[in-house]
Parts: C-alpha cells; sequence; structure tokens
C-alpha cells in the first residue's frame, strides 16, 4: 500500500479512489446490502405482525380507544412542553385511520397555542411525505387510500416535532408501520431532522422489528403508558 494517498491516485486519475462514501445522498440506502433470503424472510415476518396488531388493535371497544387517545394527548402536551414551544413551532400530526389513536383535539389545542399544525400527506407513492398546513376551518380532502388530507393550496413546511403513528415498536426506538416505507423515506431526506415521536400502543411492543439497514429509530415511543423509550443524548 502507497503511504501517500494523493500521490498513489486521484491526482494521477489512473485509479478509483477507496470509498465514495462521502459523495452519497444521505438518504441513500443499498437494498441489495442486506442477504436476499434473510430480506424476504423479515418481510414475510413484518406482514404478519401487521396483521396480528392490527387486528389486536381493532378489538378494542369505544371505551378503551378513548382513554388510550387521552392519555397519549397527555403524553404529547408534556413533551412539546418540555421542548420549549418557542424552539418548536411546527408539529405534524395525522388524521387517524384504521383504529389509530385519535389526537384531532390535540391539534386543534396546538393551533390554539399558535403552533403551526401540518398533516403527513403522500402526494406521491414511494416518495417522501409532504407535510400540510392544518387549521380548524381546513376543508379536507380524499388524498391516497383515501386518507382525508389538506388540500394542495394549503402550504407545505417541514415540521419541527412528528408524530409517527405505529403498528409495532421495539425497545430501541424502530417503528413498525403499514408497510410502506414513507416515515424512513421521509426522516431519511429532512435536514434538520425533526424531533420524531412513535406514537402506539403499549401492547404492540415487538421484542425486535428486525431492524432493516433503511430503517431509522425514532427518538421517542409514546404509549398510553408513557414514555416506553427515549434516545439518550
Ligand atoms: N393516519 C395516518 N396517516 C398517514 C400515515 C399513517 O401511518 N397514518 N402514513 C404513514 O406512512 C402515510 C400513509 N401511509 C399508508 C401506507 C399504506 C396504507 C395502506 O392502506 N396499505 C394497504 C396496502 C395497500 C397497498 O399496498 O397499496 C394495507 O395496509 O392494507 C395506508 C397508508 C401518510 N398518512
Ligand atoms: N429511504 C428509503 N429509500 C427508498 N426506499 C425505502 C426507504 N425507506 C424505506 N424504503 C422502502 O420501503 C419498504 C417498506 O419499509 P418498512 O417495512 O420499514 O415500512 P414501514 O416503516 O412499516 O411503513 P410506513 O413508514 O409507511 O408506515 C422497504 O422495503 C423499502 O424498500
Amino acid at each position: 500500500m502507497v503511504a501517500d494517498f494523493d500521490s498513489f491516485r486521484c491526482r494521477s486519475g489512473f485509479s478509483s479512489p477507496p470509498c465514495l462514501a462521502s459523495e452519497m445522498a444521505p438518504d441513500y440506502f443499498e437494498p441489495n446490502s442486506v442477504d436476499p433470503q434473510q430480506r424476504i424472510d423479515v418481510a414475510r415476518w413484518r406482514r404478519a405482525e401487521r396483521t396480528r396488531l392490527r387486528q389486536a388493535r381493532a378489538s378494542l371497544n369505544a371505551g378503551e380507544r378513548r382513554n388510550i387517545s387521552a392519555a397519549i394527548m397527555t403524553g404529547v402536551q408534556s413533551i412539546i412542553d418540555r421542548r420549549q414551544c418557542d424552539e418548536a413551532k411546527t408539529v405534524a400530526l395525522y388524521w387517524p385511520i384504521k383504529d389509530e389513536p385519535d389526537l384531532r383535539p390535540l391539534m386543534t389545542a396546538l393551533h390554539s397555542r399558535a403552533f403551526q399544525v401540518v398533516l403527513s400527506v403522500v402526494e406521491q407513492r414511494a416518495a417522501p411525505l409532504v407535510f400540510r398546513l392544518w387549521t380548524p376551518q381546513t376543508r379536507m380532502i380524499r388524498g391516497n387510500w383515501g386518507i382525508p388530507v389538506p388540500p394542495s393550496t394549503s402550504g407545505a413546511l417541514p415540521p419541527d416535532i412528528v408524530l409517527a403513528p405505529l403498528l409495532g415498536w421495539d425497545k430501541r426506538g424502530y417503528r413498525l408501520g403499514y408497510g410502506g416505507g414513507y416515515f424512513d423515506r421521509t426522516l431519511a431526506g429532512l435536514s434538520p431532522r425533526p424531533h420524531s415521536i412513535g406514537i402506539g400502543l403499549s401492547s404492540a411492543r415487538l421484542a425486535t422489528i428486525f431492524p432493516q439497514p433503511h430503517d431509522i429509530a425514532l427518538d421517542v415511543i409514546l404509549t398510553e403508558q408513557g414514555i416506553e423509550y427515549e434516545r439518550t443524548q
């Protein structure tokens, strides 16, 4: 091996540099870096877990749902208050689908406390989410999969805090969603990265989600039992 790297190649131009990692886009990941059989096994396992977790969530009754949603809203409020409101002005929430905890009263409460409330929107499939401004006057329209979203005339802006609804979670902050990879793509592409809070049921804890190269751990996992995981430092 030549001791002086510069004289060995780049300037002379007859060899390739040993590593191009510094030139890669920050949101790039290499799907083939994982053993193909392992990728298939993890995808199959995730599909089965999503079905099981969806069914468990759907079996809750209305009273249980209300209590869970109320406890989570209290938890989100205290996380936001702890983070000093003037530094975190834009908060991304979600319009509930598929029996997710319903945090809509919190959207109104944050709006009246002068936060900018944005909602996640799939503008384009297999692309990062876009965050559109929401106010109590916003007339929602139907977006992809029929999910109610603010119309495209509502401005889009990046959030300081993102609430990511989840189906499953683990003690290292990883989240299992519906399988579109939307939150991973979005977090990978946002700079600075927002403070990310996974929202789900305490009973949806998994020993691991078998994290893959594209999976990004969240900063906080919040359930009706309180903060179940928080990234240190
Ligand atoms: N309330 C809420 N809004 C959200 C999300 C979310 O998780 N919850 N998203 C978070 O990313 C985005 C939407 N992501 C979604 C991804 C897949 C499906 C879905 O229905 N998948 C079908 C499979 C259909 C297909 O493959 O085309 C299914 O689960 O049966 C729905 C939403 C943006 N908005
Ligand atoms: N940064 C990324 N760039 C390109 N594709 C990605 C990225 N992140 C995730 N994906 C794709 O999305 C697929 C589904 O990801 P995953 O199983 O983690 O979904 P999920 O987190 O449950 O879904 P969602 O975030 O939509 O709720 C992955 O197999 C991968 O192909």
